[in-house]
């Protein structure tokens, strides 16, 4: 545990050239929050190396306080649900499918294969590409990354049209993901054609897929807006002609939790099947409706790094590992590599010219930060008390605030002790009492919190 505020080298390099004194995270936003966010998300591994998760434990032992180990996950999977997939997914990782939507998105042949090697890295168990025949530069980048020998599966995504099918075939992939839409927008106003139509056209494009000897998935689009007999028929239909996955996509980002709940479990009991879902987050839902697909017996996540896609995006990668390790801890790490979770963010970030906003899930500049007194006590404690993330696990460094006028003695002692300097604790309170006064005027730098612990203890001598 670090006992101070995330900054580094980079950050006190941005502050001395806008001249700010001593620069701490408090300081910075005036600079613009997305910017500070970004350079303390990078700080955490080289920020000094002072730490108190050693501190915490003597705590622990001199205290005698025996840990508080509730006696299940409360927020693990219900046993007595054998249709819930929430300890037992794959992900399908598609920024380069449907992250290359994204407005700011333009991702070279470098840069793909860059990627998707991070992405294999991660441990995904699938990568989508755009579509092979969105141009020929995205045909030759799509074979490119096929012949990397990556353990992640290879899919592309296509329309459910018999040109694309025989392009995408070709390409080496080890699936195609075929997709149409069915709600009456999209029927009206995109492609015009009914469901007598769309049923045989994809009959003979998975037929087609599917003698290549490759895996298959039928998709329809806008599914919450979609007729649900038509969308049952259809995934019947398809389910039947030995499709591999179908997919439930929520295009406009309308559903609800409880809708997604409702969908993929009356879909569970229709098809036998795998049931993948697509999320995306104009109403903030895309995560909580993933969790939920999950619960109801989905067994595949389309997820992208950082949530790029069209519009405001999808299911972010980092947010959907963050609610499946609360569920289930062990399932979720030993499958994927989180600790590489920081530096493929930051590669997306960097690839599409955005910043990590400062609340990211997991990997945000504040996600370990605890400041008011009463947290920080605990914190130093026993971290289980406000974190229900173990910050290691992800490869990040938890921070307890100590410049503010909401700090309390029990942080302020834990800094002395690393500085140290013995403070008793009517000591540690006197010194709290002059470093909120000075907190209460300015927001202080863990410098200027080291300087006054420093002069208020050789007072002392
Ligand atoms: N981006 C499309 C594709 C859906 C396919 C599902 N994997 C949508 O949101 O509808
Ligand atoms: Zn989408």
């Amino acid at each position: 545990m670090r006992l101070s505020f995330p900054r580094n080298r980079a950050c006190q390099e941005l502050s001395r050239r806008l001249q700010i004194r001593n620069s701490n995270y408090v300081r910075i936003p005036s600079l613009g929050v997305a910017q500070a966010a970004r350079f303390s998300t990078r700080s955490t591994s080289m920020a000094p190396k002072p730490t108190i998760a050693k501190m915490s434990s003597i705590v622990d032992e001199a205290s005698g306080t025996p840990s508080v180990v509730p006696p299940r996950n409360p927020y693990g999977p219900n046993p007595s649900d054998f249709l819930s997939r929430v300890n037992n997914f794959s992900i399908i990782e598609s920024t380069l499918r449907e992250g290359e939507q994204f407005a700011n998105s333009f991702f070279d042949t470098e840069k793909k294969i860059e990627i998707a090697k991070a992405l294999d890295e991660f441990g995904v168990d699938y990568i989508e590409l755009t579509s092979p025949v969105a141009s020929e530069q995205s045909r030759r980048d799509c074979e490119a990354i096929c012949k990397l020998g990556l353990k992640s599966k290879v899919l592309t995504h296509i329309r459910c049209h018999m040109d694309d099918a025989r392009v995408a075939v070709e390409t080496g992939v080890d699936g195609v993901d075929v997709v149409i839409g069915t709600s009456q927008y999209l029927r009206k106003y995109s492609h015009g054609k009914d469901m007598t139509y769309i049923i045989n056209n994809a009959t003979e494009v998975i037929n087609y897929v599917k003698s290549k000897g490759i895996e298959v998935r039928f998709s329809s689009e806008d599914s919450f807006r979609s007729d649900l007999v038509d969308l049952l028929s259809l995934y019947k239909a398809v389910d039947k002609i030995g499709v591999n996955r179908v997919g439930i996509a929520d295009t406009v980002g309308c559903a609800t939790p409880r809708q997604v709940y409702d969908l993929v479990r009356t879909l569970r009991g229709v098809v036998s099947c795998d049931i993948e879902c697509h999320f995306h987050n104009d109403t903030g839902m895309a995560i909580a409706n993933a969790y939920c697909a999950l619960e109801a017996g989905a067994t595949h996540i389309d997820t992208s790094v950082l949530g790029i896609g069209e519009r405001n995006g999808i299911t972010p990668l980092g947010a959907l590992l963050a609610r499946m390790y609360v569920t289930d801890r062990e399932y979720v790490t030993s499958k994927y590599n989180l600790k590489k979770l920081r530096d493929l963010e930051n590669l997306i970030a960097d690839s599409v010219q955005v910043q990590i906003p400062f609340n990211n899930y997991i990997t945000g500049m504040s996600a370990f930060t605890h400041k008011a007194g009463i947290h920080a006590k605990a914190i130093l404690a026993n971290p289980s008390t406000y974190e229900i993330l173990r910050p290691e696990d992800f490869g990040m460094s938890r921070y307890v605030h100590v410049g503010s006028r909401l700090t309390g003695w029990n942080a302020i002692k834990s800094r002395a002790e690393q500085l140290n300097l013995h403070l008793t604790d009517a000591q540690a309170k006197e010194c709290t009492n002059k470093i909120k006064q000075l907190a209460d005027v300015n927001s202080l730098a863990m410098d200027d919190v080291d300087r006054v612990l420093r002069q208020f203890h050789a007072d002392l001598q």
